[in-house]
This record gives C-alpha cells, structure tokens and sequence, in this order.
C-alpha cells in the first residue's frame, strides 16, 4: 500500500500517483503525514510525504519525522504547485483556508485581500470542508482537482506569491520497490549532530565532501530538540553509490549519524 496526505485532490496525490505508476503499488488517502510515516514504520508499507518547497523551503513536521522513526527515503519527485482560490464567491469571502504550506506560500495574495487564514491538513482538507459548510465567508486555497472534486468554483487562479513553484515529494519506506522507470540521479540524504560546537565544526565536515568531489544539494539545520542552539544537519547529496569511505570519516568526527538512503530521482512526466 502507499498511502499520502490526501483527500483526494491533494498535490501528495499527484505525486502518490507518478510512484504509484512507478512501482504498481495501490494509493491510500490519510488525514496526517504523522499517519503516513505510523503506517510506514509500524505496517511495512510506503508512504508519499511532502519534503521541500521552492517558495517556503521544508516541510518541517516531516524532516522532523524522518529523524524520528525508522524509515528510509526510496525515491524522490519534484511535482509543479499551482494555487487557486476556490470556494462561493470571492467578494464574501472572509476566512480562507489550506495547508499551512500553502498559506505561507500565498502570503502575499492574503495579504492583499484582508482575510483570515485557518490551517488544515491538507489543501484537499480545506476544500472538503468549504464544500461541506457551504458557507460563502469561507475559501480554501486548493488544486483546480480539488474544485472539481468538491464542487467548488474556481475564484482566482495560480495565486502563490512567486512564480515556478515547486514541492519535491519523496517516497519513503522500509525497503527499495521494483521501479518500472530509469531516474535521471541518484541521492543521498543523511542526518548528522556534531561531536563539539567549535569553529570551523561544519566546516571539517562539509570539506570532506569537497575533498571527494561530491556535489551537496541541500544542507539545512533543524533544531535536535535536546537543547536551544543544539542542531542536528539534513545533507543531500548527488550519489554515485560508492560512498562506504565517506561514511567511515564522517562516522569518525560526528557524535551521530543517520543513514536516509540512497535513492533514485525521478522526472514527474513517467
Ligand atoms: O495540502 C496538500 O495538498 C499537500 O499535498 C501538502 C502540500 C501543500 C502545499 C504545497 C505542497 C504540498
């Protein structure tokens, strides 16, 4: 099973669906990404999470998550993200609802109109709910599928603040599935704390990268929950699957590494 943040007529859905193509496993719709990583962890099944945004950077609960339970990335997609307004009637609306990646990533458009915003689970979720209340007060920021799903009118079209959005969804579980396509790269991705906060810290750790010609693609700190101003860092990498050396060195001069994965990326049109 591979479930996804859903309801259906979520932006998870679309890339649940570029995997689901790709490794022929049926798509399951759950309310929370915290559902998505208990059923990977706990059932051994496979998940579609959101991981990064181009306008509003990471989805914070699920990089936490990844640190959290025992899950590997298996494959990543970057899918476009286009925002609508949906919902009654524009000049009624009051409060507008969605995903608090999609508020942040509309900010400005907010802004302009004046309205309240509510957090939901997902941008399907808000969309269900105003199709439900039939309130014209309310508006969700969704996917034009999700209007059509829900019965709501499109009010304005790609709303987000900047142009090229993009989400990149990657697919985690226990173990690599079958892929019926070939990826364009490869990538690691790995956690690590540092043993000791001196300078140049990061710096010895990253040179080691440098030194073997390896190309990072992302580094972010997220806070190690054990203390203010402790970070644990994300590092992605461009793999070329013969990194065990790179391991053994970095395993020497860090108090704590985790092992994400090494995984396939793949194009959205499959
Ligand atoms: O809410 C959704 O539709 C999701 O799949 C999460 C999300 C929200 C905004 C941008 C990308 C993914």
């Amino acid at each position: 099973m591979l479930y996804y943040l859903g309801p259906r007529g979520s932006f998870t859905e679309k890339a649940g669906k570029v995997f689901s193509k790709l490794t022929s496993l049926p798509l399951q719709p759950t309310s929370t990404i915290y559902e998505i990583f208990e059923n990977v962890d706990k059932n051994n099944a496979y998940g579609v999470v959101p991981s990064e945004n181009s306008i509003e950077g990471s989805v914070t609960l699920t990089q936490d998550l990844l640190l959290e339970y025992d899950v590997k990335i298996l494959g990543e997609v970057d899918i476009d993200i286009n925002h609508n307004l949906v919902g009654y009637n524009k000049d009624k609306i009051e409060i507008v609802i969605s995903h608090p990646q999609a508020l942040a990533q509309c900010r400005k458009y907010i802004k302009e109109h004046g309205w309240k915003t509510k957090a939901v689970s997902s941008t399907a979720k808000a969309a269900e709910i105003v199709a439900k209340k039939k309130d014209e007060r309310l508006g969700a920021i969704a996917s034009i599928e999700a209007a059509k799903l829900y019965g709501l009118k499109v009010l304005d079209r790609n709303i987000q603040d900047y142009k090229n959005n993009k989400t990149r969804f990657i697919l985690i579980g226990k173990k690599t599935p079958k892929f019926n396509a070939e990826p364009i790269a490869y990538k690691t991705t790995i956690i690590i704390e540092l043993k000791e906060d001196r300078p140049g810290a990061l710096y010895h750790i990253l040179k080691k990268f440098a030194e073997r010609n390896i190309n990072l693609t992302r580094i972010e700190s997220r806070p190690s929950k054990k203390r203010l101003g402790v970070y644990v860092f994300y590092i992605d990498f461009e793999s070329h699957g013969d990194e065990k050396e790179l391991f053994e060195s970095l395993n020497k001069n860090v108090a704590y590494m985790k092992y994400l994965g090494t995984y396939p990326v793949f194009r959205k049109y499959i």
